[in-house]
């Protein structure tokens, strides 16, 4: 690792950071090819494993064999990939998690991928049922979310040497973790890039552009990503407002037409009050900046509950300012209004 990086918290959660200025170009992480757990070095871990028996009669793809891998690996105190499991965050989170109660909250584009890769756990799941006599769920869904996470799709085994310069993917079920290089975030103005150097047979990350003093280093987890593939299968919610915006307003509106569970929408307001640092006490009596989120909002509800959706919305504004010791939205001639009660 080059000594211009360091691991740091910053705006996206821990992250990697520039210490002082790269080059374009700069070679600034390489893993070699011994530190990166393939899916044919995580079929010996589980094949090597006392404990399991019955490995043929199941069919373990890639990711499977990564997450079955990582479990065993897990709870050896000795095990080779110690250090690199303890660089993983202890707290992961996916929507996979959500009960199906709360994913069928969710807009489709959700609840559909997250139910199937709900199932896509069961490989495993089930696979160490039989070889293992308890397993811990939250450890399990913990390892699937370091492989939709943190893996990157490739058999650096199986690669080409195709300008020696890139992971070629010859079997898409092929998967690798690597250490080090997956500590950095994603971010659609990316400023590094991965390559395979097979010359090396490393992993490396280059700096695509000059990166100044403090910046932190950004890859693309894959430009034809949606940002509902980023919440699904990364776990965050990408900085876009639109997609804040629609999966609150799925929520929302179910909620309305399944529950009338007004809690629930009061709750959805204050996101997005929060989103819009609304309870600032700057604000005397002052009309918003546009609030795109507000104003969809609004209309979202209005286009569901029709015409009692702004007293719908107003009830609860009422209950906040009781709550939030004076301050208030109003809503006049279709503008949104703080107001703070002297
Ligand atoms: C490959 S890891 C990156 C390193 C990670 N932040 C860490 O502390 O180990 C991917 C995870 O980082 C977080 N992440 C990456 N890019 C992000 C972003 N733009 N906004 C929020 N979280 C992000 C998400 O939790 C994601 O699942």
């Amino acid at each position: 690792m080059s000594e211009k990086i360091k691991l740091d918290a910053g705006n996206f959660g821990r992250g990697v950071f520039c210490e002082s200025s790269i080059e374009e170009n700069e070679l600034l992480i390489s893993v070699p090819i011994n530190a990166l757990l393939t899916t044919r070095k995580a079929q010996h871990v589980i094949e090597s494993d006392k404990s399991v028996s019955q490995l043929k009669r199941f069919s373990l793809n890639g990711t499977d064999l990564l997450v079955v891998a990582i479990y065993l690996e897990f709870s050896k105190p000795d095990s080779k990939w110690r250090a690199f499991l303890e660089s993983i965050p202890d707290e992961l989170w996916n929507p996979f998690m959500l009960e199906d109660k709360e994913l069928n909250l969710l807009t489709a584009k959700v609840r559909l991928p997250s139910k199937c890769l709900k199932q896509k756990l069961k490989v495993a799941s089930n696979f160490l049922h039989q070889n293992k006599n308890e397993i811990n769920k939250e450890t399990l869904d913990w390892c699937f979310s370091v492989i939709l996470s943190r893996s990157f799709s490739g058999s650096p085994e199986r690669c080409k040497d195709e300008g020696g310069m890139k992971i070629e993917v010859e079997n898409s079920a092929d998967f690798v973790l690597c250490p080090a290089i997956d500590l950095i975030n994603h971010h659609q103005d990316f400023n590094c890039e991965y390559r395979w150097n097979q010359q090396k047979t490393a992993f490396e990350i280059f700096a695509k552009t000059k990166i100044a003093k403090g910046h932190e280093l950004f890859v693309n987890y894959g430009t034809s990503k949606t940002d509902f593939d980023l919440y699904n299968f990364y776990g965050f919610i990408p900085f876009s407002e639109d997609f804040q915006v629609e999966l609150e307003l799925a929520r929302i509106k179910k909620t309305i037409y399944d529950d009338k569970n007004i809690d629930f929408l009061t709750s959805q307001l204050d996101m997005v009050f929060a989103m819009e640092k609304l309870e600032s006490r700057e604000y005397l009596i002052t009309r918003t900046k546009s609030s795109a989120d507000l104003d969809r909002l609004s209309k979202r509800i209005a286009q569901v509950t029709g015409e009692s959706a702004y007293s719908v919305v107003f009830s609860i504004l009422i209950d906040r300012h009781q709550k939030n010791e004076g301050s208030m939205l109003r809503v006049f001639h279709g503008k949104w209004y703080i107001i703070q009660w002297a």
